[in-house]
This record gives structure tokens, sequence and C-alpha cells, in this order.
């Protein structure tokens, strides 16, 4: 199921939601609904499924005017972060309920139900559970009963609201896996929500990021990364230390008044030196974290104060290192990112730091 909003907007009382949002989505594509917490997502997702009614605008399933039909006309399976199971149902008989509830007419027998809850119980992979009762569950199964029942009453598409956002980071991890190859076995057009850029970029093939109620960008998960159209998508996607004002000026003396330019580094963008050299800005060890396979530093500029954080490998700290606690060290900024505040555009990317300040200049000046 391909589907298509047309400029569609939703307010609650006077406060706009979502605003005039377009957006097309592929049959079978797996997509991220990715945003910090009130930028819209979920308001989206209950658009998309027919739980809200929108104020302006259009959704198309497959080319065919969805905007006034019901949640049920539009055959969508849903899971929510907290696992809308049925207490007193045993997991066999949650699973069944949507089988059981159908119309007479086109209500399957005893025995295909039972099939049917069988082998979806086989396909999430958790059949011996079917007797017990959603409290005798882990919250991983019970998200993977959760996504069992969903898929029984054969959904043209799949809305997932965090769905694992309630359980633990192995877990997580784990359902992150599993529910990609669920998607690729089934290809059902699936449309989950997460404020976790790190879920987002692994798990779908597409991510549209969201912030105050409008989309910001939409691509692959490689072009979002690499190739980030605007300040917020840069900052929100992953780590960044933020320098601006006078922190560029002094950082790259070529630069006047720059009240308007933002500068972005990522922390493993930023190399260290014990030995200064003109590229380098001097900067005090505040807190070395050596915990997993990346060393990360705090480290505070001597020239204007600012905290920023860095990163390397463990084995590049076992050859560079060890550095300590409040000694001196020379920061080396590669690859700054220059943003235009006023037109939240990007002024140049991924450039040494040679052609950033002629970038810069030519910008400023
Ligand atoms: N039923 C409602 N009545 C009034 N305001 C609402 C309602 N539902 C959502 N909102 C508001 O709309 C905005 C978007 O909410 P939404 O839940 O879509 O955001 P979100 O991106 O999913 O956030 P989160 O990650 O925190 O769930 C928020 O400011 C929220 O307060």
């Amino acid at each position: 199921m391909g589907i298509k909003i047309r400029n569609v907007t939703k307010a609650f009382g006077t406060y706009t939601a979502i605003q005039d949002i377009n957006l097309q989505i592929q049959k079978g594509d797996f997509v991220a609904l990715l945003g910090p917490s009130g930028s819209g997502k979920t308001t989206l997702l209950r658009l998309i499924a027919g739980l809200e009614n929108l104020d302006a605008g259009k959704i198309f399933f497959n080319g065919i005017d969805y905007t006034a039909k019901t949640v049920k006309e539009r055959k969508v399976g849903f899971v929510f972060q907290h696992y809308a199971l049925f207490k007193h149902m045993t997991i066999f008989e949650n699973v069944a309920f949507g089988l059981k509830v159908k119309p007479r007419k086109i209500r399957p027998t005893k025995k295909e139900i039972k099939e049917k809850v069988m082998e979806l119980l086989k396909f999430v992979q958790l059949e011996h559970l079917a007797d017990r009762y959603p409290a005798q569950l882990s919250g991983g199964q019970r998200q993977r009963i959760a996504l069992a029942r969903a898929l029984a009453v054969e959904p043209e598409v799949l809305l997932l609201d965090e769905p694992f956002g309630a359980l633990d980071a192995k877990v997580r991890q784990e359902l992150r896996r599993w529910l990609r190859e669920i998607h690729q076995k089934l290809n059902i057009t699936t449309i989950f929500v997460t404020h976790d850029q790190e879920e987002a970029l692994e798990m779908a093939d597409t991510v549209v990021i969201m912030n105050h109620g409008k989309i910001e960008q939409i691509g692959s998960p490689e072009e979002v990364y690499e190739k980030p159209a605007n300040a917020f998508v840069y900052s929100f996607l992953g780590k960044v230390n933020e320098f601006k004002g006078e922190s560029l000026v002094t950082n790259f003396p070529h630069v006047k008044g720059t009240e308007e330019a933002v500068g972005y580094i990522r922390p493993h963008e930023i190399v260290l030196h014990q030995q200064s050299n003109e590229n380098s800005i001097p900067a005090v060890v505040i807190h070395i974290n050596k915990a997993g396979s990346t060393v990360r530093f705090e480290l505070k500029r001597l020239d204007t104060d600012e905290l920023f954080e860095v990163e390397m490998t463990s084995d590049h700290y076992k050859k560079q290192g060890p550095f300590h606690k409040g000694e001196i060290l020379y920061a080396e900024f590669k690859n700054i990112v220059l943003f235009d505040r006023k037109t939240n555009s990007i002024q140049t990317e991924k450039n040494v730091q040679g052609e950033v300040v002629s970038a810069i200049s030519s910008y400023m000046s």
C-alpha cells in the first residue's frame, strides 16, 4: 500500500500540531518518523491511521482518497509503546481477538482462526506461550505478541508508535533486528515513530525528520546523515559541538561579524595534539571516559571557556595517549560545518579547516 499525504494540517485548539505536510510513502517502504518530543510524529501517525480527523489536506492510499475513511476501512495494524494487550485474555485469545470480532460473514471458522493464530505465534517465535497471560511475559515478548495481534487481520499498512520505547537497551536492540527481518519477510508498508535517531538510522529505509509540526528532511539514513538539509537535522542526528559568535571569530581570525553563523563539529572530527600547531586551539581536559570502544573527552577551551566533546577510538587513544585530567591539549577542528541561522541553510560542509576559513571569510565579508 503506497500512501500520499497532501497538504495535511491538524490543530488542537489554537495549537497547530501538523502544519501543511506533504509526504509520499512507497509501497513496502520501511519509514521512520523521527523528531524531538512534541514535533508531531504521533499525530501524523494517528492521522494516517484515521484515529484523528485532519483539518485540511488529503490522504491517499494507493492513489485513492482515504481522507474520509474510517480506521476499519483503512486496514492498518497498530503497535503502541505500552503493550495494549488484554490482561484477562491468554496470548492465544489476544492474537485471535481481531479475527473473532470480524463480522459474521467474513469471520474465519474456529479451526481457521486457530491455525492462523498458531502460525502467527510461530512467526514471532512465541508459540510455546499461547496459554499464558500477558502478565506472565517479559516486555519484549509482549511487544512481539502485540505485533502478532496487529498482523492477524492482514493489514496493508503497519503503524508502530515507539514500539520499543519502554524496553531496556539490550531487548530493544534485539527487537530492532527482529522487526527488520519481519519487514523483509512480509514487505508490508511500515511506518514507525521514534525520537531515537540511532533507532531510525539503523532500522528505516526512509527517514522523515520532523520538527514543530513540519518535515525538515526526507531521505535514506545515509542521505540525512551525510547531507543534512539544515542545522536542525545536523544537530539532531548525532552529537555535535556548537560554536557561534565570538568563538568562531577566535577560532578563525579571518571571520568578521559572525552573528548569523553557527559552526558545528562532530566530536570525532576534532583531533587532539600534545603540541600546538597553527590551526589548533588550547584546551584543558576536564573529563575522560574510557568505557567501551570509543574514548570520550570533555575539554574546556582556554580562549572562550566553552566546553566541547571529543571522541576517538580506543585503539587510537592507546597509540596517542595517555592523556590526563587537567592536562592542556591542542584541538584541531576538522570538517567544521557552517550554517546560516537566518536562512537555516548550510554554508559549507565537510571541508578541511583551510578551505572552511576561506568559505567563512567570503561568506562573512
Ligand atoms: N489530543 C490532543 N490535544 C491537545 N494537544 C495535543 C493532542 N495530541 C497532541 N497534542 C499536541 O500536539 C503536539 C504534537 O504532539 P505529538 O504527540 O504528535 O508529538 P510527538 O512528536 O509524537 O511527541 P512525543 O515524542 O513526545 O510523543 C504536542 O505539542 C502535543 O501536546
